[in-house]
């Protein structure tokens, strides 16, 4: 047996740390998160567009289920897994697993992208009413997440099947609940169809930036023409998305591929969670049209510009550096050694804050929100979100780090002493 599945077994339900409040979290987060999808995309188009307004604005029983959005949505995924499939691009090696074996994916998110917008420019042009995908939004939400709740029990059941070395280390407490919600198996597979990777970046990221579409097409039939506002925010998410599918590669090495096992938590945040909530700016703006003037698109634009600068040149410099550390573009910043043979840079984006890549990401975040204006709390939602999210994430790779660089990981905190927010946090 290896070493590292040796420690898997010795792990009792006791000593494997747990995230997200336990148990406790783990039952309730299941219940909370898919009631604020619904509540939110009510509210944002209600008049009053409030999260505190009384009564709630709750969707009636007929507003919940339409058979449509079921087709729809498992069309959807059956398209992308056809995409997937598909011999396009070039195929990755992921990081090395605990049994020393190392798995294959397609890098073919940003081909299956291309091909969705075609797919979708053709409807268009046959007149498909995209903009229905508004009155679709609480029935199509209420089908990813009935999806995710019955994949995810598919994926805590066949995890009883695999080997011991193919469970995550931080899924497997023996408490059926928190194992449920946070993921036991680290790669579900079938054949070679990767389901954790397929979910992270494809119909999810991509439903996104189609339901932002069809906002943009509901606000044609309403007012004849889209709104710079609306313009803003669906190319500002669009552009988002195809960098995620571009540098999709870089998924292989993030703490939700390599660490985390593939539960409720990750399904339903893949499937529901980032399409329904994500763009809830463009859904708002439907209802709540919004005067831009050009100053203020010129710096919003600018704001955006600047946040993805930062986001992609400190994501691809670390990529860069942790693929080939001689590669001219890297090979001059400075570093420290760590126990582990691996370094960690001290210097460039990472030497300015510990976590540039989220300091990009926030900007980005303000950026989509700002053209909403600032009568309604509800489109900096995701902004309010994201902080909690990153800042809760810059702590658990804190202490993943901490683990496994020791002393080193010390040195650099005293080096880069702020986390994400220069001279704040
Ligand atoms: N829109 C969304 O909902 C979300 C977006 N994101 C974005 O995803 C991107 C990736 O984020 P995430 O996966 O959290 O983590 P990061 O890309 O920040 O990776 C963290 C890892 O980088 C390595 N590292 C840390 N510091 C250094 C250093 N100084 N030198 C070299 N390597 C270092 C460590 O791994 P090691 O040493 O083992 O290589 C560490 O575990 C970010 O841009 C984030 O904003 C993330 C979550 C949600
Ligand atoms: C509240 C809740 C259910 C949280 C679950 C968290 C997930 C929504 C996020 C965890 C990490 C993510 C990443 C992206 C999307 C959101 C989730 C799944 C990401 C694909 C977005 C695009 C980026 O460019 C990225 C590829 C770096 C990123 C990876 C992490």
């Amino acid at each position: 047996m290896k070493p590292n599945s040796q420690v898997l077994k010795n792990r009792s339900s006791h000593d494997t740390e747990r995230e997200f409040g336990g148990t406790l979290g783990a039952l309730c987060i299941p219940i909370f998160l898919p009631l604020t999808v619904l509540f939110l995309i009510c509210v944002s188009r209600s008049p009053e567009a409030s999260v505190l307004q009384i009564p709630p604005p709750l969707p009636s029983t007929e507003q919940l289920w339409d058979p449509l959005a079921l087709v729809l949505l498992l069309g959807w995924i059956a398209l992308h897994a056809l995409l997937y499939v598909m011999p396009l691009g070039k195929v990755s090696e992921g990081l090395v697993l605990r049994d020393g074996t190392r798995l294959k994916y397609p890098i073919n998110g940003f081909h299956s992208l291309c091909i969705s917008g075609v797919l979708l420019m053709l409807l268009l042009g046959l007149g498909a009413p995209l903009g229905c995908l508004f009155e679709l939004l609480v029935p199509l939400a209420v089908c990813a997440i009935a999806v995710s709740f019955l994949f995810s029990v598919y994926l805590y059941i066949r995890s009883f099947w695999v080997p011991s070395h193919a469970l995550a280390l931080g899924g497997n407490t023996g408490n059926p609940l928190y194992d449920f919600f946070i993921g036991r198996e680290l790669n579900p597979r079938i054949g070679k169809f990767d389901l954790k990777y397929f979910c992270e970046l494809r119909p999810g990221l991509i439903g996104w930036v189609v339901i932002n579409l069809g906002m943009l097409m509901k606000e044609v039939e309403l007012r004849g023409s889209p709104s710079l506002a609306m313009m803003l925010v669906n190319s500002f998410q669009l552009l988002y998305v195809a960098d995620a599918l571009w540098n999709e590669e870089a998924v292989l090495t993030t703490m939700d591929i390599v660490h985390d096992g593939f539960g409720f938590m990750l399904v339903f945040g893949d499937l529901a969670w980032v399409p329904f909530t994500y763009g809830l700016q463009a859904a708002f703006l439907v209802v709540h049209p919004q005067a831009l003037s050009s100053l203020g698109a010129a710096t919003i634009i600018a704001l955006n510009g600047i946040g993805y600068y930062v986001f992609r040149k400190s994501n691809s410099q670390k990529n860069q550096f942790r693929r080939d550390p001689t590669h001219p573009s890297v090979a001059r910043l400075e570093t420290i050694a760590t126990a582990t043979g691996k370094r960690l840079l001290v210097s460039g984006w990472w030497g300015l804050v510990r976590h540039p890549n989220y300091l990009g990401d926030l900007l980005m975040a303000l950026a989509w929100s700002l053209p909403c204006g600032f009568s309604h709390i509800l489109p900096y939602f995701y902004v309010i979100y994201f902080t909690i999210l990153l800042i809760h994430r810059e702590a658990r790779d804190e202490r993943q780090c901490r683990a496994k660089y020791g002393l080193a990981w010390d040195t650099y905190c005293r080096r880069v002493p702020y986390r994400i927010f220069p001279y704040i946090y």
